[in-house]
């Protein structure tokens, strides 16, 4: 069982206050924009030093297909003027749910978070907590291998149990990158999350940062990552309903993320394996380590200018010219993640042969073709709502996938697009079983 999972009634009624706050006004489609094969791998940045995350070795031979994909992008209408946000300037929190209720743990949180005590200050509610090294040491049986579950660019991460019961995963930053960068890195994720409180994103618990440990506490989703569905390592094929909900819930969690928080963010890092699922395959959406904060649009911004980040298949081509940052840039990464719902494969294919071997490339070529279908996971049950509705995903993310920001559409109305398409599918695969029940019916009644 998850352990803080609220309860059916309260996820419903969250849910219900997610879909209240979108209108359906305005909710025709775009112009459809013209395709141009732009998905690329690159991780460089313009004059800044390398991050903890830049080496990762994924990400460095991200770099190596950077060289040859750069040459297909064509430069942007117009360079907009840089604008300086930095982190520092975060000081306020948001009005999710868990801040308006948090009284002392609030003002804990928003003074010194980067000093620990050796007894944590944990009350009742869940809040964000600054751990003790003895209790991570205890939960984590001293780091002990056998509780690894995964490592990534950041560290390593371990499940563990907390004194009161709760599982967590618990990330540790690896020691050979505590650097000024890994310091920022850190304290990017930490600010991010305590900042978050949404069903279809993972929780933070809490942190510790002591001499050389840097460690955070998230709540624990037990079903693996998208990426591992999608390639069915437990042996069970992700059926085409669960995916269109996860592509919902991660447009709900998305949305949130650029919209109803005070200050925008942008996750910066969107891709199937930062895609998290519970046990009954439902999406949260983890891995804050490049979340940034959006411009401030009140103040006439219109963009970040940030080091280039992100993972290899999934960055935004306009972004990488640029180096401007908007939340378009996530709703790109989300164009990619549908296509690998849709198909199943990874944004990058080495083994395919070379016109299939960029997915999104391969998928918009099939769609702009009229040959949809053909992209669809060989392993996904086949049915007319299933056609139609990956005809529609497909339409979408080449809206998502456009060359310039200014063509895409934002995540909520992305959200707002798959509604309508889980709706239709839902009516067309009813009225399909129906007709089939009739016909069985029928069959029987004349024997
Ligand atoms: N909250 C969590 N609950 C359960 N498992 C988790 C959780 N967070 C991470 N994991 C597991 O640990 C792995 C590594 O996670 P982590 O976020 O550190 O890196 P990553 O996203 O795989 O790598 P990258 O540095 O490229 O973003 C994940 O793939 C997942 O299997």
């Amino acid at each position: 069982m998850e352990t803080t999972m609220k309860s059916p009634n309260s996820l419903h009624a969250r849910r219900r206050r997610d879909l209240s706050s979108f209108s359906s006004a305005g909710s025709g489609t775009p112009d459809r924009p013209s395709y141009s094969p732009t998905n690329s791998t690159y991780t460089s940045s313009s004059s800044y030093s390398k991050s903890n995350s830049e080496k990762n070795p994924v990400k460095i031979a991200a770099r190596t297909f950077a060289g040859a994909f750069i040459a297909c992008f064509s430069p942007p209408e117009k360079v907009e003027t840089n604008s300086n946000n930095s982190l520092s300037s975060l000081s306020h929190s948001a009005d999710a749910p868990s801040d308006a209720s948090a009284g002392s743990g609030n003002e804990r949180r928003r003074s010194g978070i980067y000093t620990t005590s050796n007894k944590s200050t944990r009350t009742k509610e869940p809040e964000i907590v600054k751990f003790s090294v003895d209790e991570i040491y205890k939960a984590t049986k001293n780091f002990s291998p056998s509780l690894k579950i995964g490592q990534g660019g950041f560290g390593t991460v371990y499940k563990a149990r907390l004194q009161d019961g709760n599982l967590v995963a618990i990330k540790r930053a690896k020691k050979s990158v505590h650097d000024k960068n890994s310091g920022a890195e850190f304290r990017t994720e930490v600010r991010t999350l305590e900042k978050v409180e949404h069903l279809n994103l993972v929780k933070l618990y809490g942190y510790l940062e002591q001499g050389d440990e840097r460690i955070i506490v998230v709540e624990y989703v037990p079903n693996g990552t998208l990426r591992e569905h999608l390639d069915c390592v437990d042996g069970n094929i992700l059926g085409f309903a669960a995916r269109l909900d996860i592509a919902i819930d991660v447009a709900h969690a998305v949305t949130y993320l650029h919209m109803y928080i005070d200050h925008p963010i942008i996750h910066r890092d969107i891709k199937s394996s930062n895609i998290l699922l519970t046990e009954n395959l439902r999406a949260k959406v983890a891995d804050f380590g490049f979340a940034k904060l959006a411009a401030n649009t009140e103040a006439g911004e219109t963009h970040v200018s940030t080091q280039v980040k992100g993972t290899a298949g999934y960055l935004d081509p306009e972004y990488l010219q640029t180096y401007q940052l908007t939340e378009k840039s996530d709703v790109y990464s989300f164009g990619v993640l549908l296509v690998e719902l849709v198909t199943g494969r990874r944004p990058i294919e080495t083994k395919h042969e070379y016109k299939e071997r960029i997915t999104v490339r391969w998928a918009m070529k099939k769609f702009t073709e009229g040959d949809a279908i053909l992209t669809m996971d060989p392993r996904l049950e086949r049915s007319a709502a299933a056609n139609l509705a990956i005809e529609k995903i497909l339409e979408l993310a080449l809206q998502c996938l456009a060359p310039t920001r200014r063509s895409r559409p934002s995540m909520r109305k992305s959200a707002e697009l798959l509604w309508s398409i889980r709706k239709d599918y839902r009516e067309l695969l009813a009225s399909d079983h129906s007709s089939d029940s009739e016909s069985s019916n029928t069959t029987i009644r004349e024997e």
